[in-house]
């Protein structure tokens, strides 16, 4: 879409807009400032909506789009129709139909600071004539919009913001996210059909967790929960979605139709009262964060004093959202194409810093991964001092354009890990120097390799010191083989002093000579001494966790451990087996394949054996029921691969039940040629599964429930 030339121009031309803005200098030339404000917030649109990897912060972002919409009121003759004030935001993708918002989702209009909202609220007073403004107070949460179509109290409808107009049908994704009711009993106030608005979001923890993966793969975090919930609100695989623990807040009611001879409920004339109905019909709504206040001066009193509670919240919020209470009024003050006039956001400081970037170091990772490491003046962000920040991979330094000597913008988004935004160029003085990659290892100088494709060097060499200190002192982590009293900094001490060069060499130190090296107490020497000896029956997911395969974390590592009698088994299996597993995909399969075919690993895992460890599954051949325990199923039309006595056998094998006809008790019905009746029937009732023969032999070979199409 863009060459990295254009690139280089658009940022360059966002800065010097920037910096004209800062110094209030007139500008000479209106239709070239115009044209070039469009074609920047055109790029941070892509860059932000569509890449999910801006360029600019927030607020300098909403500074460009505040003066093009200044100027665009000062000549309204020079308003383009496709200026990005023209509409609310990018945002649809092809993976999903694309269905109408029964009313448009609009933006907001931003605020940054008590002057601002004196201005709006100013404003409001001026339109409506009134001497005080009743306000309703929300957080403004990060994360995804959405909207939502109940019909005579179903769920019938679920779309994204999209365009504004139109949004990605992701109803099935919806219907995932436990906090969102697939009835609600709208008819009790005489609601036929209702569309309402609300915000999909991550908790901290889960995105935490989200972010905490990405920079195991040596990519750089997503950088805000708003971009996580809504990559994950639109994936493929709706059993995906089920697993990112999804939250909803609903807040808004668009559109709804009344049912014949039923009046306007009495009860939704003000803002507050919609929330309060919708907590009453079983949806999480602000009702319990939401404030009521009267006056400008009591809603900037609130907004700063629950900016103060920001890190207690489980969610992240971005600002709160100040909203006219009373419909009447918000109808009187109404919408541009752009923004509601009766509501406006507050937005919170960004956690963000500027530093120096005095330095990179590299670092050798247990597989041979080398991340490049920023040392920066030490700055205190939101709370905790930072010094030291991941950078993760070349492509980071490149693209974010940085040198040592660099001035760098930091940034530290609530509890994640804090991540450099970009360097500020403007401030260079010639002294800066390029940051070189290493070519070579630089701990034990082999050549670094990079496959094809891939962002991440590696040193290749697997007796490397500093792969082979990162692997043992992964071996013994906690949540590994768990050998307390054998930490990070006695792995290296024993390394150094030759007491062990390897995994099976933990199991072989000689202990009389660690005596006579000193430093140890005999107490502590023989609580050592236990430990390891303890690790040795340690269940099998956690020695295949703690061998640091690529890719296998702790669920892996109990799919496989439940998959085999014996560690060693996997020798004989096929990337196609491993695919079948729960949650394996290629790129997982292709690591654990690659791992049992080095005969040195295999050499490994033997030698452990012998020094008395725990191989084996712990795992009963076959538990209580199978995997389908609790899912009811229902075979119609002929199947071609299977006879149906033995298909519906299958499924009892694995626990699952048969049943005799279609209702809402189904979970799985399975489809052969010339189905009829049952299929039809089947397809009116959303939470039935409607899978073909070859679904259903997939979801046999890995007793896991596979997606309807
Ligand atoms: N850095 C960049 O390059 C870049 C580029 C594009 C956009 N952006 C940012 O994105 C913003 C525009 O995004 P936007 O259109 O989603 O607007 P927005 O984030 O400013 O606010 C509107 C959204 O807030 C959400 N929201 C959360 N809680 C709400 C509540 N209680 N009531 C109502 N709405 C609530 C809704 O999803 C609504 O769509 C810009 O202001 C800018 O900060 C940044
Ligand atoms: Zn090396």
């Amino acid at each position: 879409m863009y060459t990295k030339e254009i690139e280089i121009t658009l940022l360059q031309l966002a800065k010097d807009l920037l910096r004209k803005l800062q110094q209030k200098e007139s500008i000479q030339e209106l239709d070239e400032t115009l044209e070039n404000l469009r074609r920047v917030i055109i790029y941070n649109d892509w860059r932000y909506y569509v890449q999910s990897d801006p360029v600019l912060s927030d607020y300098e972002y909403d500074q460009l789009f505040a003066w093009l919409k200044e100027l665009e009121t000062a000549n309204p003759d020079k308003i383009s129709a496709d200026s990005p004030t023209q509409r609310v935001a990018l945002g649809i993708t092809k993976n999903f139909p694309t269905v109408q918002h029964l009313v448009p989702m609009l933006s907001l209009e931003n605020s940054y600071n008590a002057d601002d909202l004196y201005d709006w609220d100013r404003k409001a007073r001026e339109l409506s004539k009134l001497a005080e403004i009743e306000y309703c107070i929300e957080p403004k949460f990060d994360g995804a919009s959405i909207s939502l179509i109940y019909e005579n109290d179903k769920f019938t409808r679920g779309a994204t913001r999209g365009d504004g107009v139109s949004g990605e049908d992701i109803t099935q994704n919806i219907r995932q996210i436990r906090s969102i009711p697939l009835s609600a009993n709208f008819a009790a106030h005489g609601i036929q059909s209702i569309e309402i608005r609300g915000e999909v979001l991550i908790n901290k923890n889960t995105f935490k967790a989200y972010n905490d993966q990405r920079a195991a793969d040596n990519l750089p975090p997503l950088a805000n929960p708003r971009n996580a919930a809504s990559g994950s609100l639109r994936m493929v695989d709706p059993r995906e979605v089920a697993k990112r623990g999804l939250e909803a807040f609903l807040y808004h009611m668009s559109y709804h139709v009344m049912e014949d001879g039923k009046t306007e409920p009495g009860e939704i004339r003000t803002h507050s009262n919609t929330l309060q109905l919708l907590a009453s019909l079983g949806f999480r709504s602000p009702a319990k964060e939401m404030k009521v206040v009267k006056g400008i001066q009591a809603v900037i009193d609130y907004v700063l004093e629950f900016e103060k509670e920001r890190d207690n919240l489980p969610y992240e919020i971005d600002g709160m959202v100040i909203k006219v209470n009373d419909y009447a009024l918000q109808d009187r003050l109404g919408m541009t194409t752009h923004h509601p006039r009766w509501a406006m956001a507050y937005k919170f400081k960004a956690r963000q810093a500027t530093s120096k970037l005095r330095n990179v170091e590299f670092q050798v990772g247990r597989t041979g991964s080398i991340t490049p490491v920023a040392k920066i003046d030490p700055v205190p962000i939101g709370g905790v001092t930072v010094g030291s920040i991941s950078l993760f991979n070349e492509d980071v330094i490149k693209e974010k354009d940085l040198k040592r000597g660099d001035t760098v913008l930091v940034e530290r988004a609530g509890d994640v890990i804090p991540y450099i935004v970009k360097s500020l160029a403007d401030m260079r003085d010639g002294t800066e120097e390029d940051i070189k990659f290493p070519t070579e290892c630089p701990v034990c100088n082999e050549k670094l390799f990079k496959p094809e494709g891939e962002s991440v060097w590696r040193c290749t060499n697997l007796s490397c010191r500093a792969q082979v200190l990162e692997r043992m002192i992964h071996f013994v982590s906690k949540d590994a083989m768990d050998i307390r009293s054998l930490g990070e900094s006695n792995v290296r001490k024993f390394y150094d002093l030759g007491l062990m060069k390897d995994i099976p060499g933990i199991y072989r130190i000689d202990f009389s000579r660690l005596e006579q090296e000193g430093g140890f107490g005999k107490k502590s020497l023989t609580n050592l001494q236990t430990a390891i000896e303890q690790s040795k029956t340690q269940p099998l997911h956690r020695l295949i966790f703690g061998l640091g395969i690529r890719y296998v974390g702790e669920t892996t590592a109990k799919t496989l451990a439940n998959a085999v009698h014996h560690l060693l088994d996997f020798k004989d299996w096929t990337a196609e087996q491993l695919l079948a597993l729960e949650d394996i995909g290629p790129k997982v399969a292709g690591s654990i394949s690659q791992f049992f075919r080095l005969d040195d690993n295999i050499h490994m895992l033997q030698e452990l054996e012998s020094l008395g460890l725990n191989l084996k599954s712990t795992k009963a051949d076959h538990p209580s029921g199978g995997n389908l325990e609790g899912q009811t199923f229902l075979f119609t039309g002929t199947l071609n691969k299977l006879k149906r006595n033995d298909a519906e056998a299958m499924v009892e094998q694995q626990g699952g039940k048969i049943l005799s006809g279609v209702s809402s008790k189904l979970n799985f019905l399975i489809v052969g040629d010339d189905a009829g009746s049952k299929l039809e029937k089947a397809k009116k009732i959303n939470t039935i599964r409607i899978l073909s023969e070859d679904d259903f032999l997939k979801m046999i070979a890995s007793a896991t429930p596979v997606a309807e199409e």
